[in-house]
């Protein structure tokens, strides 16, 4: 299950301070598109703008046409922090959601914690909890997954298995992804398109073409390095 997602001359101003200017976007169904630009660019703001937590000053955006005015059941957000409940077991944390305790069984053993469903959430560790985050996230089944930097607060080698994970998870269950990373490299091992915010708006749109599961080969440090230094570069040229 999958949504399409369109953003039109999108603004957001807090107070004189203008975070997104007119931005255009569209996402089509199942794909997965990873978002990054300078601290402070609005990557947040337009994930939460998005997933109808923040309401935006103009604009547009649609969830198959349908106008985004609030939070959606068809939408669920993972932060950088898990946001559990420290007094609620890991089962517990997901049968609020999924009200079934076999829909809860399965969607731990999909995050590979099929045995922790009984353990408190202070016990794990970050990436353990990331995970029973995760499959909070898709307890619901949704069609659109946003990613505000879920994986920033994990080590290297977790990040890296969290990656493999979401990306396995998604070309299973098919649903629509925005994620926001200030990690180029992470933008480039999974999304379809990496787009680049500056200026309030979309300044670079990259279609990343590599097979799946993705190598660090040449081409890979190629989209990586170019993406980089169009950040750094603010410059405002779609490639
Ligand atoms: N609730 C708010 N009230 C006022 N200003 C805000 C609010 N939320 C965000 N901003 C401002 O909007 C701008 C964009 O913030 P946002 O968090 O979206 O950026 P970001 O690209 O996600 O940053 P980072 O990469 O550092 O997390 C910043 O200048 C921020 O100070």
């Amino acid at each position: 299950m999958s949504v399409e997602v369109a953003l039109e001359s999108v603004t957001k101003r807090f107070g004189d301070v203008t975070v997104l200017d007119g931005l255009e976007l569209r996402i089509p169904r199942g794909e997965f598109v990873a978002v990054v630009g300078q601290s402070g660019c609005g990557k947040s703001t337009l994930l939460r703008a998005i997933a109808g937590l923040e309401p935006i000053s103009a604009g547009r955006i649609e969830l198959d046409g349908e106008r985004v005015d609030g939070p959606s059941n068809r939408v669920r957000v993972m932060f950088q922090d898990d946001r559990l409940l420290p007094w609620q077991t890991v089962g517990r944390n997901i049968e609020l959601v999924t009200k079934d305790p076999a829909a809860t069984a399965q969607v731990l053993d999909s995050v590979g914690l099929g045995a922790k469903a009984d353990a408190w959430p202070s016990t794990l560790s970050g990436g353990q909890r990331q995970r029973v985050a995760l499959a909070r996230a898709l307890a619901s089944d949704p069609e659109l997954i946003l990613f505000d930097e879920p994986l920033g607060a994990l080590d290297a080698f977790t990040r890296v298995e969290m990656q493999k994970l979401i990306e396995n998870l998604w070309e299973e269950r098919g649903f629509t992804a925005v994620l926001v990373t200030h990690d180029v490299a992470e933008a480039v091992a999974l999304a379809d398109r990496v787009i680049v915010l500056a200026d309030g708006r979309v300044s670079v749109d990259r279609r990343i073409d590599l097979p799946r599961p993705r190598r660090r080969d040449q081409a890979f440090y190629s989209h990586e390095e170019d993406i980089f230094n169009r950040i750094i570069d603010r410059q405002g040229l779609t490639s």
